[in-house]
């Protein structure tokens, strides 16, 4: 039983890395199953009570700015020595999945950052790119969704931007759905999220080439 988990998530990694080789993202269904993903809904229900969420920004700490118009999600975000399990289930597997993309991907990716994301019904992220121009270490980011019985007339798509050979573009939209998880190139995709009917709820982050620095010294 546990030989037949490791190997799917074996599996998993390795469709995630050859899609990210070939085609700059990858999709991949059932990263977490569902009873996991109704343990971190109950870990973000938690931090959603004890008012620890904030309106998310845009640009780094000294052009930083809220503009709901560009940006509307609320943001908590996730310290790695105070995860609950359930947080540190979902932690554990980046882990696995960024020591299985650095043998193959050669991105030398050193450390992640992540935030709990709440998109009220209506709000959006308009079209961007995930990479700082001042701080560029974000080589991935991937988009974990928490979303049960999440149909297409909610709407909310992730909406990936994707070059075409002939120097166009075309888009790729993606559900947001339980279970499901989205990863692509931070410095190459342009992408945006699409207004819903719905709260929309996920896990965000970016797999990075540098260790983070410690928060506290
Ligand atoms: O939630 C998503 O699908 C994408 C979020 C996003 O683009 C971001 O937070 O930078
Ligand atoms: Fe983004």
């Amino acid at each position: 039983m546990q030989e037949q988990l490791e190997e799917e998530a074996l599996q998993k990694f390795e469709q995630i890395a050859d899609n990210l080789s070939d085609k700059g993202y990858a999709v991949v269904d059932n990263f977490l199953d569902l009873q996991e993903v109704k343990n971190l809904m109950e870990v973000l229900t938690h931090h959603q009570e004890q008012g620890t969420f904030k309106k998310a920004g845009i640009g780094t700490a000294d052009q930083f700015q809220v503009n709901r118009e560009v940006r509307g999600d609320h943001i908590r975000w996730i310290e790695p020595e105070n995860a609950l399990p359930p947080t540190r289930v979902f932690l554990d597997k980046m882990d696995e999945m960024m020591r299985y993309i650095n043998r193959t991907c050669y991105l030398g990716l050193k450390d992640y950052e992540f935030h709990f994301t709440v998109y009220p019904p209506g709000t959006v992220y308009q079209r961007h790119i995930d990479q700082f121009q001042v701080n560029d270490h974000r080589q991935l980011s991937c988009i974990l969704y928490l979303n049960e019985d999440w149909l297409p007339e909610h709407g909310g798509n992730l909406r990936l931007y994707l070059p075409k050979e002939n120097g166009e573009e075309e888009t790729l939209d993606v559900l947001p759905i339980a279970g499901r998880l989205a990863c692509f190139r931070s410095n190459l995709l342009p992408h945006e999220v699409l207004p819903a009917t719905r709260h929309r709820y996920s896990l965000t982050g970016w797999l990075k080439d540098q260790l983070n620095e410690l928060p506290f010294l």
